[in-house]
């Protein structure tokens, strides 16, 4: 049985960045400190960069070797590699590289495999590789139809129990992304929710309201030891 999830308000975007951020970099400082090497998978969008952003502000003043942080993706666009649509290339410009940041395992864009469904069975291959599916922080957005990562309301992915699978048709731009399944999610120790806007209140109040996870997606993640919310008041205002 998971626990509950946890709510946490923050004023607006700005906080939620700076909060999320300083609570990441203390979690991988701690995990770090037991000689720990924290597995953390990221996610794409707007809130997600601005917690980019302050975590490369931030680190200089924290503890973290960002050389002993492994780093992941729930997701990823299947575009090319230089495309500024990449997740992958978001965050180095935000942070990754910054940071120093050198146990990177970006999915795989249109340079590394024939298709989607390739792209998502060599992920699944270097996560079982690696023996990272215990994921210690999962990071998630949201969007206004409750998706997560890449897996839609309605969509057949959101059944699979394979640990990566190809998306097309995507309802968000781009039309093609690989995504972790709703099971490789859940087997986090945490998940992180990151929500900023009144566009996402309605689909936070479902998920946490135990919406139906073919309507809200979200609603069928949580992590093992710990499930929260990071929302700033306009996402929550619906609560
Ligand atoms: O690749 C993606 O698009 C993301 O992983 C996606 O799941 C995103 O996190 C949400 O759509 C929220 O995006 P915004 O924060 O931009 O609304």
């Amino acid at each position: 049985m998971t626990p509950e999830p946890l709510v946490e308000v923050h004023e607006d975007g700005p906080a939620l960045a700076t909060a999320v951020a300083g609570e990441l970099l203390s979690r991988l400082a701690d995990a770090q400190d037991a000689g720990g090497v924290p597995r953390i998978a990221l996610t794409g969008g707007t809130i997600a960069d601005q917690i980019h952003r302050e975590i490369a502000r931030l680190t200089p003043g924290s503890e973290v070797d960002w050389g002993r942080v492994v780093v992941w993706w729930g997701d990823e666009r299947f575009v090319a590699p230089e495309s500024p649509d990449r997740n992958s290339g978001q965050a180095r410009a935000a942070f990754l590289d910054a940071v120093g940041a050198t146990q990177v395992h970006e999915m795989p864009s249109t340079a590394d495999a024939s298709d989607v469904d390739a792209g998502a069975a060599a992920y699944a291959d270097a996560l079982r590789r690696h023996g990272s599916g215990e994921f210690d922080i999962v990071m998630l957005g949201i969007g206004p139809d409750g998706h997560i990562a890449s897996l839609f309301p309605g969509f057949p992915q959101l059944d699979a129990d394979a640990i990566a699978v190809g998306v097309t048709g995507s309802p968000k731009p781009p039309p093609e992304r690989i995504s972790l399944t709703l099971p490789a999610l859940n087997r986090a120790r945490s998940v992180w929710f990151l929500v900023s806007g009144s566009g996402k209140a309605r689909a936070v109040a479902a998920a946490l309201g135990g919406a139906d996870v073919h309507e809200i997606p979200a609603a069928g993640v949580a992590g093992r030891e710990e499930t929260v919310w990071f929302l700033d008041r306009e996402a929550a205002s619906a609560l």
